[in-house]
């Protein structure tokens, strides 16, 4: 499926939800949507009675392909605000660490072999297929400190059509001698060369954008950091980092940094907090902190799995929506244990339990009820929510005429009305992990996906009207 193969205008029939707000989850039982030969969306209409009454209304479509699903829903694909392609071959390696002795551990050695380009190929091919299977139309890469490598995930992700921010990532300190960049100049001529050749193999930055990446501050030195800002303003690049994720790197940050007044104003003093920054984590920010967040417009991406596995902590999201700062989802890969979105809101939702059952000695009545993040308030900041974070909240995040198509078909399979079930389960063709008996609404069917989905429900997937992704699931 490469990325040059023409599309044709095409009807996507069936039931669709997408979110229109925050807390909005719009379901439409029988709809169309319209996508042009540009994957632009023309047309959405909300209650069809008959698949005829779409070209009664619109005529001129009566030639394009139809695109139905009648056991599920398209829903926007998903974005992906901060995950490390390198990382994917240590998903689930991390015992019982926390985020410095993890880096040392795991993470540096493996991240130092990308040397080699042809693993990095093979394991950036495998990742990139992986993230689209899983629904991910949209995915901010961290990718390692070599060009090489890095310039590979990049063809990779243009050729298969993902849409992709890659970051070769800066650090001249605090990791190994054989995993660092040797000074600042070559830091700032090694992520200038993956910028150039980001955009001169996709020139108007439609599919794959370069983005400054300076691993954390404890990984830069104030000079490097600086650099990297002045490169960013100069470059109009976005810029990805982490921030405030581990109170052992708070403490690093306060000690390498002392003159700095928090963790966020060491970035801000190098300018790299501005309305194109996206900051992963961001658990343990005072509330000065989170207001020069908003002042700057910089995005926060929201890694709950990998705040777990590494015990980082529980964000509090809801203090950041409430602030209005702008807010994603983040695989964050290998801390994170799994390339899913979906699996990331369901994290997303049961860190927002635990922060509601943290208030203080709470016996029920005292739960911080507020706290809780809905079904669709996840599934908001993982679509509109991180488009705004990339940056593309005008073009994806949803289906609004305008908008170009980036999208999942999840078939959702039935029951059936009398079964023996021995050898069913774990087959491809039984339907997928969601059990559809018939009498569920449509806002049940989305809800039971949420909670027990997986890339076996995502039978086709698309970027820009573009098909980039199928299963045998998958028929027109
Ligand atoms: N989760 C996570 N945090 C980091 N902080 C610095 N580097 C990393 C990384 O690779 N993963
Ligand atoms: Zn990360």
């Amino acid at each position: 499926m490469a990325a040059s193969v023409p599309i044709s205008k095409t009807i996507y029939l069936g039931a669709f939800a997408h979110c229109i707000s925050l807390a909005n989850l719009e379901i439409c039982a029988r709809g169309a949507i319209g996508v042009d030969e540009q994957g632009l969306i023309q047309f959405v209409e909300k209650e069809i009675s008959s698949p005829s009454d779409v070209t009664t209304k619109h005529p001129s479509w009566a030639s394009a392909q139809i695109v139905s699903v009648d056991d599920g829903f398209f829903f926007p694909g998903f974005i992906d605000t901060h995950t490390h392609a390198p990382q994917h071959p240590n998903t689930g390696l991390f015992g019982k660490t926390t985020l410095l002795d993890w880096l040392e551990t795991y993470t540096f050695p493996l991240e130092a072999s990308f040397e080699d380009t042809r693993k990095a190929g093979r394991i950036y091919g495998n990742f990139v297929a992986r993230t689209l299977s899983h629904g991910t139309t949209t995915c901010a890469y961290y990718a390692t400190r070599h060009v090489e490598a890095t310039n590979l995930l990049t063809e990779i992700c243009l050729e298969r059509g993902q849409r992709a921010l890659v970051g070769r990532v800066c650090m001249d300190r605090l990791s190994p001698e054989y995993y660092r960049d040797a000074d600042i100049e070559s830091a700032i001529r090694d992520s200038k060369a993956c910028i150039d050749y980001a955009r001169k193999v996709d020139e108007k930055g439609e599919i794959v954008r370069p983005v400054v990446t300076p691993r954390f501050a404890p990984s830069c030195t104030a000079p490097c950091l600086a650099e990297l800002g002045k490169l960013a303003r100069e470059e109009g690049a976005f810029v990805q980092t982490h921030i405030s994720e581990n109170t052992g790197e708070c403490e690093l940050v306060k000690e390498w940094f002392p003159e700095s007044e928090s963790y966020t104003h060491v970035y801000d003093e190098a300018a790299l907090l501005t309305e194109r920054t996206i900051l992963a984590h961001a658990i343990h920010l005072s509330k000065e902190e989170r207001r020069l967040i908003k002042e700057r417009g910089s995005k926060i991406s929201h890694c709950p799995a990998s705040n777990t596995a590494l015990t980082s902590g529980c964000c509090p999201v809801r203090e950041l929506l409430d602030e209005g700062i702008t807010v994603g989802l983040g695989t964050d890969v290998s801390g994170g244990v799994s390339p899913s979105i979906l699996e990331e809101a369901r994290h997303a939702i049961w860190t927002s339990r635990f922060v509601a059952m943290s208030a203080p000695s709470a016996p029920v009545a005292t739960l911080n009820n507020a706290a809780k993040l809905s079904t669709a308030e996840a599934l908001y900041l993982a679509t509109r929510g991180g488009a705004a974070v990339v940056g593309l909240e005008e073009k994806i995040g949803g289906f609004d005429v305008g908008k170009e198509f980036d999208a999942q078909m999840i078939r959702l399979g039935s029951v059936p009305e009398a079964g023996d079930y021995e050898g069913t389960f774990g087959d491809e063709g039984a339907g997928g992990p969601v059990d559809i008996f018939g009498f569920e609404s449509p806002e049940e069917k989305v809800e039971k996906w949420v909670y027990s989905g997986d890339d076996r429900n995502c039978a086709a997937v698309w970027v820009r009207g573009r098909l980039v992704h199928k299963t045998a699931r998958y028929k027109v």
